[in-house]
């Protein structure tokens, strides 16, 4: 039972602040939301035979604010809907979801979250139409990591020593787009960048022949694109320490060879500690890691050619 301290809303308070005067759903793409939360509750409500007088005694709101809610005239606080979700024993995820889930959903939700990490893998392939089993692309390569890893660097020797031709992410958006990465970033903001990433990378998906690719250091934040690239690709991590990073990037751009976009305060290292923190687990899913930090281009270089040698068995290196 879902506790009932707070204030509740009384029956002659207004709720219905936020939806524009005169706005139709149809036009106003906040009141349509309200609208189908409302459409939510009132169905989940009905599907569990509750009352609105029961989801008021048990949630602790108001029966008229509950009937406002279910109207699509209510802006309800995120802590009332809450109580509204719990006490009807739904997920505060499915009042919310951005679009509506087939019947079969929870079920499945539920057996990813106690699925180990074979069993998702066999789910999505089954899901995905690929054939079970198998290695992934062979000659396909992708690093990953964050910026300064290595990625550009080691993707460009490794691409010449294999005889493969070598794809810069970043560069292939550029050019798709006509406008350069800071430019997207600036003018579109990183949602646009995310989008346009992934539509270059399923293109280089698709694209035959051996390559290597260098990705951007960005590119596990969208799951369908890092899961695009990690089903496509034989995907390396490039990992190195936050100071390396630093270091690196800093040493590229006054050399000229980088725009800098690593901060420049004594805060940096602390926020490049916190996006490898935040990152590692994904970058980890990688198939392979190569820890860069202190070793040169060339050790770094040596191991990841073998590396790829191996996955791919004896013979594929051309001009070796
Ligand atoms: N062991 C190493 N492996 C790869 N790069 C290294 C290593 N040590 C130093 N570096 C330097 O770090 C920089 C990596 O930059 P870059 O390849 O552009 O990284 P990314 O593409 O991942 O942002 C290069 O200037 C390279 O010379
Ligand atoms: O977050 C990203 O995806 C990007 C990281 C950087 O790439 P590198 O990691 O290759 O330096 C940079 O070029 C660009 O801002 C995009
Ligand atoms: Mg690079």
């Amino acid at each position: 039972m879902p506790s009932r301290t707070g204030s509740r809303p009384g029956a002659d308070e207004p709720v219905g602040a936020a939806t524009a005067a005169g706005a139709t759903e149809a036009d106003d793409p906040e009141a349509e939301f309200l609208a189908v939360l409302g459409q939510r509750v009132r169905t989940m409500r009905a599907v569990r035979a509750m009352s609105r007088k029961m989801l008021s005694q048990t949630s602790g709101l108001s029966e008229r604010y509950i009937a406002q809610l279910e109207g699509g005239q209510g802006n309800v606080s995120i802590i009332l809907l809450r109580r509204v979700a719990l006490a009807m024993g739904v997920r505060l995820e499915d009042l919310l979801a951005a679009v509506e889930s087939p019947p079969d959903w929870p079920v499945l939700r539920d057996l990813l979250q106690k699925a180990n990490a074979d069993q998702i893998a066999e789910a999505k392939r089954v899901l995905s139409g690929a054939a079970a089993g198998g290695e992934g692309p062979a000659q396909r390569v992708a690093l990953i990591g964050l910026r300064g890893a290595g990625k550009s660097t080691l993707g460009r020797i490794l691409a010449e020593r294999m005889g493969w031709t070598f794809v810069e992410l970043n560069r292939e958006i550029e050019r798709e787009n006509g406008l350069s990465v800071a430019e997207i970033f600036a003018i579109y903001g990183q949602e646009t960048y995310r989008r346009l990433e992934q539509g270059a990378l399923r293109r280089l998906a698709e694209r035959p022949g051996p390559m290597v690719l260098a990705t951007g250091g960005g590119i596990v934040a969208e799951p369908v694109t890092f899961d695009l690239l990690l089903s496509s690709f034989f995907t390396v991590w490039l990992k190195a320490r936050p100071e390396e990073h630093i270091h690196r990037v800093r040493e590229q751009a006054a050399k000229g060879l980088a725009p800098t976009r690593m901060p420049d305060s004594d805060n940096a290292l602390r926020e490049i500690r916190g996006i490898l923190v935040s990152r590692e687990p994904l970058y980890a899913r990688a198939r392979a890691v190569i820890d860069t930090a202190d070793r040169t281009v060339a050790e770094t270089a040596g191991e990841l050619t073998g590396l790829v040698e191996s996955h791919l068995g004896t013979g594929h290196r051309r001009g070796a």
